[in-house]
C-alpha cells in the first residue's frame, strides 16, 4: 500500500478568467495532519473540493487513496469525511438524530449505527446532550458533533475546511487533540486554516496564495528557512521608525507587536542587516535583535507582505 494519501500534479481550476488554483503539485503523506494555510480566496476550498471529487479540475492529475479522481469519485466518497466551512449539521435535529441521519446516508445497518453512535457520543463527550437540538449547542459542542458526524463511517481520510472559526482557544486546543487521536489510529487529516496557531500544529503545511503553492514542508522547517531575516526593534516612536524602515529596499515588511517593531528582511539582505539598519534608521537609542522567525513571518514572506503591511 502506498504511503502517500494524496498526490496532485499540475492541479488547476479556472472559473472563467479567474485562476482559482494554479498548477499545484502536492504529496500528502498518510497518517499525518496536513494543513493548507492561505488568506481568503487563496484557493483552499476549491482545492479541497477537487480532492474530494466534488469539483472537476480544469487541468492536472489527482490521486487520492490510490484512486484516480474525479473518475473514481464514487468509490472515494465512502472512504473520506468532509467537514465543510459552513456548518454541516441540521439545526432542527438533535445530536443523536443528526448522527442517525448521517448513518442512514452511509447505509450503516441499524445495529452497527447504534453502536458507532454510542462510541462517538462517548469519544466527543456528547452523552449529556444527546437529545439537544443542534441549534441550542455552543460553538465548541457543535464542532465536536460535526467531527463525530464527519467520522461516523470511519473514513481513512478527513477533510476539514476551516473547522475552528467559531471556537474559543480552549475548545480549539481540545479539537486538535481529537485530530491527533485520529492520526494515531492511522487516519490522514487535511485541514485548511488561516490561523497561524492552528497551522503550527500540523505535521506539514502547504502555503497557498492566489491559487499558487508558495511553500510546502513541516512548519519548523519553513520557519528555519527565514533564519537571520527577522529583526525586532525596541525603542520610542515605533510608528515613525516603521514608516522609515518600509522605505528601505531590504525591508520586506514591518509590523508592530506591543513594544516591538518586527521587521522581515528580504532574502538577500540577511547578512550584516542589523548594522545597516542601525546606520539607515536615524533614531536615537533603538535596540536591534535578530529573533526567531514565526509562522506569521513565513506567511508574510509568501504573500510578499502585502496583506499585513
Ligand atoms: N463557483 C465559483 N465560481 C466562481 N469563482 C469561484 C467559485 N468558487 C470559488 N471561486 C473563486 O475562486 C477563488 C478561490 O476561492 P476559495 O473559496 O477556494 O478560496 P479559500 O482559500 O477557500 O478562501 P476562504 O478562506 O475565504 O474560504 C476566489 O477568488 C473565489 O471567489
Amino acid at each position: 500500500m502506498t504511503e502517500t494519501a494524496i498526490t496532485t500534479r499540475g492541479l488547476s481550476k479556472h472559473f472563467g478568467d479567474l485562476v482559482a488554483v494554479d498548477a499545484v503539485n502536492l504529496d500528502i503523506p498518510r497518517g499525518q495532519i496536513y494543513g493548507f494555510l492561505g488568506p481568503n480566496g487563496s484557493g483552499k476550498t476549491t482545492t479541497i473540493r477537487m480532492l474530494c471529487g466534488l469539483l472537476t479540475p480544469t487541468a492536472g492529475d489527482v490521486e487520492v487513496l490510490g484512486l484516480e479522481i474525479p473518475a473514481a469519485a464514487e468509490a472515494l466518497r465512502r472512504r473520506i469525511g468532509y467537514m465543510t466551512q459552513k456548518f454541516s449539521l441540521y439545526d432542527d435535529l438533535t445530536v443523536v438524530e443528526n448522527m442517525q441521519f448521517m448513518a442512514r446516508i452511509h447505509g450503516l445497518p441499524r445495529q452497527q449505527a447504534n453502536q458507532r453512535i454510542a462510541e462517538l457520543l462517548d469519544r466527543y463527550t456528547l452523552q449529556t446532550m444527546r437529545g439537544r437540538r443542534a441549534a441550542a449547542m455552543s460553538g465548541g459542542q457543535r464542532q465536536r458533533l460535526a467531527l463525530a458526524v464527519a467520522t461516523l463511517h470511519s473514513p481513512d481520510l478527513l477533510f476539514l475546511d476551516e473547522p475552528t472559526s467559531a471556537v474559543d482557544p480552549e475548545n480549539r486546543r481540545d479539537f486538535w487533540e481529537k485530530l491527533f487521536d485520529l492520526v494515531d489510529e492511522g487516519k490522514t487529516v487535511l485541514v485548511s486554516t488561516h490561523y497561524m496557531d492552528e497551522a503550527e500544529r500540523c505535521h506539514q503545511l502547504a502555503v497557498l496564495e492566489t491559487g499558487s503553492l508558495r511553500r510546502q514542508g513541516p512548519p519548523a522547517q519553513l520557519m528555519a528557512a527565514l533564519d537571520q531575516r527577522v529583526i525586532e526593534i525596541r525603542g520610542a516612536d515605533l510608528r515613525r521608525v516603521k514608516a522609515s524602515a518600509l522605505q528601505l529596499p531590504e525591508v520586506q515588511s514591518a509590523a508592530q507587536q506591543g513594544m516591538q517593531l518586527r521587521i522581515l528582511l528580504t532574502a538577500d539582505a540577511a547578512n550584516g542587516a542589523i548594522e545597516r539598519l542601525r546606520q539607515q534608521l536615524h533614531y536615537p537609542s533603538l535596540e536591534f535583535n535578530v529573533t526567531r522567525p514565526s509562522l506569521e513571518d513565513v506567511f508574510v514572506d509568501c504573500t510578499q507582505g502585502d496583506a499585513l503591511r
